[in-house]
């Protein structure tokens, strides 16, 4: 597990390009036969991915100092790739592409498999710190809220598909969704927003080969910009706008944790404050 500390943003904003990503993007995630995962002391978040070609198991890891991954954890997974099946203590999740599954704390046993390892399932996953045991619940994206935001004519039409969240799917801190841009639309996010109260780290997939989206991050006076590609993710503190411009329409997975759980609280950076 590799481990990302907090940040300042009185650093951040004199970091280069290359210590920027270094602390905030997420690379290689997705590596057929492997689980990754990133651990950051910024609200305990661990972002990972599970790419199965054999079943894989996940275990905890020195780093959590905990008999199994779930013992003080909750678990948002959503998956990106194949066909596959998430079992939670002997009971057999199938994800097709887009479900995704909350996974309570306490739950012992995961298991992550492809129903076929040449087409392998991309498990993308956050887990934050729990402090009570929510029932797991298997998640179609088409029972789940969903909100379209921006228009064509301001580039960030987009639908909002919230997965984990109060009254849908009950969680101790994990809020989490997938955000499609529609065709010809680049923006999200923007205008953009800051809340103090929660972190969240974004996974930005659906993308060819040769598209970039320049991810925005910073205080809204003191913006940089951080250049992703597919299937990679980027932590933003609480401190940072979190928003970003693509070269064409492209998917993000969003997660939150911290404080409240409420989506709405955002603290919006009008167009006059944004540098
Ligand atoms: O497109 C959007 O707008 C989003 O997806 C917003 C994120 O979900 C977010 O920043 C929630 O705080
Ligand atoms: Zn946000």
């Amino acid at each position: 597990m590799e481990i990302r500390t907090a940040s300042s943003p009185r650093d951040v904003k004199h970091y280069t390009t290359d210590r920027l990503r270094e602390e905030f993007l997420i690379q290689d995630l997705f590596t057929p036969g492997e689980i990754k995962t990133v651990y950051s002391h910024i609200d305990r978040i661990i972002t990972g991915a599970a790419v199965p070609v054999e079943p894989m198991i996940l275990t905890a890891g020195d780093e959590i100092r905990a008999d199994y991954f779930l013992q003080r954890r909750e678990m948002g997974i959503i998956n990106i790739g194949g066909k596959g099946t998430v079992t939670v203590d002997g009971t057999v999740y199938e994800l097709e592409r887009k479900d995704g599954l909350y996974i309570g704390m306490g739950a012992k046993d995961i298991v992550f498999a492809s129903a076929d390892g040449s087409n392998p399932a991309k498990f993308y996953f956050n887990s934050a710190p729990a402090h009570m045991t929510y029932p797991t619940v298997f998640i179609k994206p088409e029972n789940c809220v969903q909100v379209e935001l921006g228009s064509l004519e301001e580039s960030n039409h987009r639908v909002i598909t919230k997965y984990i969240l109060p009254g849908q799917v009950e969680s101790c801190q994990l809020v989490m969704g997938m955000t499609s841009l529609k065709p010809g639309s680049v923006w999200n996010t923007m205008p953009c927003h800051t809340h103090d109260r929660r972190m969240e780290v974004y996974l930005y997939f659906d993308m060819t080969d040769d598209s970039l989206v320049f991810h925005y991050m910073g205080e809204p006076s003191e913006t940089r910009h951080i250049v992703m590609r597919n299937e990679e993710a980027v932590i933003s503190p609480s401190w940072s706008i979190h928003s970003g411009s693509g070269t064409r329409a492209y998917t993000f997975i969003w997660g939150m944790v911290g404080e409240n759980q409420a989506f709405d609280d955002m603290d919006g950076a009008s167009m006059a404050e944004i540098r």
